[in-house]
């Protein structure tokens, strides 16, 4: 913004008629706006061609002035120091000096410890509010390709997507435009649980090479899209995709892979994943959905309903578990529905959170499937299901996980801000304790999750889903009890302003009514608890347990 102004000319437009007003620096005209204004338009006139920055901060978030200042700031005052130029959060700040080594305790530094030199600090430097690596932690984890897709997705999400997540959740949809630039910034691509897929896209992903991509990119990609703190965004993008798409890619014909994943991946199609129903949720064993094969051979034709399918009402083809078989586990398979098959039908349903995630009911009616769109083998769906389980479930973890870190930062920020009693609330003992639990919970699942991805990325899928089923069902349950507790916490932590909608606590109170969007579906606690122990016992006793 070139327009330089004194605080002379601001201090002239003081009235309803040309109300200037100035926050950090910067000048807004808020004449017209005052009208709108939620807060109402006295509040603004009584700061009218004044400094109004300490009144601005005490009532609003950062989300605001990133919306708002495109429309509104129409230059700066004279008196404002160039270097108080707003740096982008998301700007690597410098690294602090790292301390010379002792010559012999360099000389001992392994090859192995070179790898692991810590990575130039990122983001807002607030301990806990973002992984440790961003705040230059060492880890074995993350390269210079890591901290470059770090760095892309924030500066992505931090100006096209984040000021406008309240109003898409309210709305109950994403603009269809987001979902594409997925596809052209070649996330979708990553997103597999696979190698990078680059042989199916027109734009693979900018600051990293598809031969170097690996799962802690994928992790990075959902973790940064879940500081949104919106479980309704983050379904929208990748919920469907995520677990709908990597059964086709993993074990659809190529011919079929050939057809549909190249509009998918460059965002022109959506795909969902078809698995529940009215009366069969973790109980996959137990669907009804009969697919029976036709007379010549040739088709499927697919009988029943499925419930709370999330994306199911814009999705373009969906990954459907079908009986095709007798009773229990050896009778499921998946096949490919699609849209435009005669027969399918879906209808939006209302839920308590994730609003623009487009929950949904569908019916299949007599629909006609062709036995090309059969994914894997016929009756041996459940295997593929349950292979497809632990990248649901380790996408359920990194989102609430995130979630946590967003509540616990929002609460931390405001805690900094607000005062009661005379003090401000991170003065108060009882803030900081509800700070230090959610802390302490957050990165102890935090470094579980790391682990996990880690043997995810070492083991081949069989034995992922035999040797980490157990743990990630254990940690999914971890992750979505800390989710609960944080949003929480953060709740009691903003009051009132975590009860209504929308404002400084906006994001708190949405991501509280999102909570069980990810304790019940994907296995519920109880479900995940109990596999976590079975399934880990049952694999250590073949694998020479002694008790
Ligand atoms: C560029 C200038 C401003 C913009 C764009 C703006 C925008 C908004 C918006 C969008 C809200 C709705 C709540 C939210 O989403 O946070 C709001 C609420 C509010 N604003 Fe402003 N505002 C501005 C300046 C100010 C100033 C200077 C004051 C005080 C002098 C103020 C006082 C308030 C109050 C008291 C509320 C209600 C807060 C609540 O519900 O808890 N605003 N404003």
């Amino acid at each position: 913004m070139s327009n330089i102004f004194t605080q002379a000319d601001v201090s002239s437009h003081s009235k309803p008629d040309s109300l200037w007003i100035v926050i950090d620096g910067d000048v807004y005209d808020v004449t017209k706006f005052a009208d709108d204004h939620p807060g109402g338009k006295k509040i603004l006139q009584r700061v009218g061609g004044k400094d109004a920055s300490k009144q601005f901060w005490k009532y609003h978030n950062e989300g605001i002035l990133k919306k708002y200042q495109g429309k509104l700031q129409i230059g700066s005052l004279d008196t404002k120091p160039k270097a108080a130029a707003p740096a982008p959060a998301a700007a690597p700040t410098p690294k602090p000096k790292a301390t010379p080594k002792p010559k012999a305790a360099a000389a001992a530094a392994s090859s192995s410890h070179e790898e692991s030199e810590a990575l130039e600090p990122f983001g807002q430097l607030i301990p806990f509010a973002d992984p440790s690596w961003y705040q230059s932690y060492h880890s074995p984890y993350y390269n210079e390709t890591h901290a470059a897709l770090r760095a892309e997705i924030r500066e992505w999400v931090e100006t096209a997507i984040d000021p406008y997540v309240t109003e898409w959740d309210e709305k109950k949809e994403v603009p269809h435009e987001i979902y594409k630039e997925m596809g052209k910034r070649g996330y979708l691509a990553g997103l597999l649980g696979t190698k990078y897929q680059s042989n199916y896209v027109e734009n693979p992903i900018k600051s990293v090479p598809a031969e170097k991509w690996d799962l802690f990119h994928e992790m990075l990609l959902t973790d940064e899209l879940s500081r949104t703190g919106s479980g309704g965004f983050v379904w929208n993008v990748i919920g469907g995709f995520g677990i709908g798409c990597p059964p086709v890619v993993k074990f659809g014909k190529k011919p079929l892979v050939d057809r549909i994943l190249p509009g998918i991946l460059n965002g022109d199609k959506r795909i969902c994943l078809a698995i529940t129903e009215p009366d069969a949720g973790s109980d996959v064993a137990n669907l009804t959905c009969e697919a029976k094969l036709s007379e010549d051979g040739k088709h499927y034709i697919v009988n029943g309903e499925k419930k709370w399918i999330t994306n199911g009402i814009w999705s373009d083809y969906f990954t459907t578990a079908v009986r095709t078989g007798g009773p229990g586990m050896n009778g499921v398979s998946l096949l490919l529905i699609e849209r435009d098959f005669p027969g399918v039908s879906t209808r939006r349903m209302d839920c308590q959170g994730v609003w623009s995630s487009g929950t949904t009911y569908i019916t299949f009616e007599d629909v006609k499937v062709p036995v090309e769109n059969l994914i894997g083998k016929e009756n041996q769906g459940f295997r593929v299901i349950m292979t497809n389980f632990n990248h649901e479930r380790i996408g359920i973890i990194i989102q609430c996980l995130r979630f946590s870190r967003v509540c616990y930062e929002e609460s931390v920020k405001y805690a900094n801000k607000r005062r009661t009693f005379g003090k401000k609330l991170i003065e108060h003992p009882v803030i900081r304790l509800k700070l230090a639990h959610m802390a302490r919970q957050i990165e102890a699942s935090y470094n579980w999750l790391e682990n996990l991805i880690y043997q995810c990325e070492k083991m081949g899928e069989t034995e992922a889903m035999l040797r980490l089923g157990g743990a990630i069902a254990s940690l999914k349950a971890q992750a979505t009890v800390t989710f609960e507790f944080c949003a929480r916490e953060a709740s009691q932590i903003f009051g009132g302003l975590s009860y209504s909608r929308g404002g400084q606590g906006g994001k708190v109170e949405r991501l509280y009514r999102d909570v069980r969007a990810y304790a019940i579906p994907g296995g519920s606690e109880e479900i995940m608890l109990d596999l976590s122990i079975r399934q880990s016992l049952r694999v250590a006793k073949m694998t020479g347990m002694k008790l």
